[in-house]
């Protein structure tokens, strides 16, 4: 296992680095700041859509979408065909991404927002239906999430938690707050079943990738 000299710290510094968003996300950027949502890194968005491009989701479920730093980034990628069903449970956040996906000229049939709390929402939403989930809503109910995320995705879909390094305590085992262990949790059920395959991507916050594999591949 590598350690973290400097030489590796500055590689890893370095790629975050060569990340380039464009003036409209800076937009977006701000208006989560000015409410005091913490939005994705630039790495973890830059993967989001290099995830989306390669897979092409056509129905995606995002868990705690905020302002919507993270959904543009899936929306620009996405071909019109692709539908976003984003939960926020935050009346301000909600009213903010719907200005957010105007401004973007994200047509109203693509992108539709749900101002709930994500817990009273899943259990709606019909098994096997979704191409991809986006979790990113604080990690207290993250084992209850996945749960449903697992459900909800169909053969080849992909299941993603954002912020998966708990702001850094994840990997420190003394640290025993209830997020971190709902973290850990969460991200033991994925990677320890046969039929995912999944990586701790290491951008700021961590992006926990998971893809469930087709049925005849299952490990
Ligand atoms: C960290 S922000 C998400 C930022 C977003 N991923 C982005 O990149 O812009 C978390 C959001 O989850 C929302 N949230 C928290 N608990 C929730 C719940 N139980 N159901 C739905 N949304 C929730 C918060 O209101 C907040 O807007």
């Amino acid at each position: 296992m590598p350690s973290m000299n400097p030489e590796l710290l500055a590689s890893w510094s370095y790629a975050q680095t060569q990340v380039h968003e464009k003036e409209h996300v800076a937009l977006v950027r701000e208006r989560s700041a000015d409410l005091g949502v913490r939005c994705i890194d630039p790495a973890g968005r830059s993967m989001l859509q290099v995830i989306c491009s390669l897979r092409q989701p056509r129905n995606l479920v995002e868990i705690g979408p905020g302002v919507g730093v993270a959904s543009l980034a899936m929306l620009e990628v996405l071909g019109p065909e692709s539908t976003l069903t984003a939960i926020e449970s935050n009346l301000e956040h909600a009213n903010a991404m719907r200005q957010s996906l105007r401004e973007a000229g994200v047509p109203s049939a693509h992108a539709r927002i749900i101002n709930e709390r994500a817990e009273n929402v899943l259990s709606r939403l019909a098994d096997h239906a979704y191409d991809l989930v986006l979790i990113d809503a604080g990690a207290e109910l993250l084992l209850e999430y996945v749960a449903d995320a697992k459900r909800l995705v169909g053969p080849r879909g992909v299941i993603i938690i954002n912020n998966a390094f708990d702001e850094h305590r994840l990997s420190k085992p003394a640290v025993r707050r209830p997020s971190t262990v709902a973290t850990r949790d969460a991200l033991r059920l994925l990677r320890e079943d046969p039929k995912i395959q999944t990586h701790l991507l290491p951008s700021e916050q961590g992006l926990f990738v998971a893809s469930v594999l087709p049925a005849a591949r299952v490990r």
